[in-house]
């Protein structure tokens, strides 16, 4: 790339929030410097270039932390709407069925390798729609997404969305639509089906309907290259119309008895619990969501803790687990 290219895209790049991007381009612009012999330009760029890495690496530690950060931050106006953060979550970190496991890699790979894709004509999945009980990892992998695409995840409040711009809100759904095609991101619109349903006292059909074909008029529109991924607890509720604009539609399905095994298995790693006790443990979690398991067993370990154990044994963690059944902690 001519260098004035390099600037023009090292620009586009930064206007972006595309972090990893633009320093890519600035560790070019600083070779072809040295290629022309520009030896004091180039040593003036390396350092600016260890600034921002040393920048990016600090503002990396505290998204560890899992507080929002500024990297892609959404602009002044859209900050309350949009909660914006780095995600560390894996794929691996999910449990999930081989078939739902194929397709979250398969959008990965899409991902990956959308240059190869666009030059045939063809274009990478990004338009996801997650639906299921609660609690069985969707939101999870939303986050899984951002992590192993190392993007940000940028969540939507549609709970704010509603309550600070009632009657405003198809046109805030255009900025964000507006910042979707800004800034390459994960796009989280969490509880989705929110968006056409009862919206307390003020409840008015006809601004509902309004922001549901705003929704998917802009679903319509954008092009751009973020993800958008609408979780829902609704399934077979969802119309036809609302389903085909998506790419691609997966479902998180309860737990079956196996799958809570895995996951007490990975939550009771450092635990000294035997595999049987293992299975008796799942067999009892018969109709808990993953969420409720991880609450139970962090109860038990919390309780282990606090009394001074080392480790919560397997009959406190049956307890949780079976108040949770009974729905006791509701
Ligand atoms: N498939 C899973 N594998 C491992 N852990 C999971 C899984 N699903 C849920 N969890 C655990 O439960 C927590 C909550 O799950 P998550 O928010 O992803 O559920 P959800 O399906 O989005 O629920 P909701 O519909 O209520 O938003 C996760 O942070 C994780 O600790």
């Amino acid at each position: 790339m001519a260098t004035a290219e390099l600037v023009a895209e090292l620009v586009r790049a930064h206007t972006q929030g595309d972090e990893r991007r633009w320093l890519n381009l600035l560790s070019q612009l600083i070779a072809a410097e040295s290629r022309a012999g520009h030896t004091r330009q180039a040593a003036r760029l390396r350092e600016l270039l260890a600034e921002a890495r040393e920048l990016e690496s600090s503002q990396a530690k505290r998204a560890a932390t899992g507080r929002p950060i500024q990297l892609a931050r959404a602009p002044r106006d859209l900050a309350d709407v949009l909660d914006v953060r780095y995600s560390d979550v894996r794929l691996t970190d999910l449990v999930l069925s081989s078939t739902l496991r194929d397709s979250v890699q398969r959008v990965l790979d899409e991902q990956r390798m959308a240059g190869r894709l666009i030059e045939h004509g063809l274009a990478p999945r990004r338009r996801l729609l997650l639906h299921g009980p609660p609690g069985c990892g969707k939101t999870m992998a939303a986050h899984a997404l951002a992590g192993e695409l190392a993007l940000p995840l940028a969540r939507v409040r549609l709970e704010v969305l509603f309550s600070r711009y009632l009657g405003e809100t198809a046109a805030t759904l255009t900025d964000i639509f507006d910042h979707i095609s800004r800034v390459r991101a994960v796009y989280l619109f969490d509880e989705f089906d929110a968006l056409g349903k009862h919206r307390g006292d003020e409840f008015d059909v006809g601004e509902a309907k309004r922001v549901v074909g705003t929704f998917l008029q802009l679903l319509d529109a954008d092009d751009s290259d973020s993800l958008i991924v609408a979780a829902t607890n609704l399934g077979g509720a969802l119309d036809h119309a609302l389903l085909r604009r998506f790419d691609d539609v997966l479902e998180f399905p309860p737990p079956t008895e196996e799958s809570i095994a895995v996951l007490l298995r990975r939550l009771l790693r450092s635990v000294p619990v035997d595999d049987d006790a293992v299975r008796r443990l799942a067999r009892l979690a018969r109709g808990l969501s993953f969420a409720d398991v991880r609450v139970a067993v962090d109860s038990a370990r919390k309780a282990a803790i606090l009394s001074d154990s080392e480790y919560p044994s397997a009959e406190s963690i049956a307890s949780e687990l079976s108040s949770r059944v009974r729905g006791d902690s509701l």
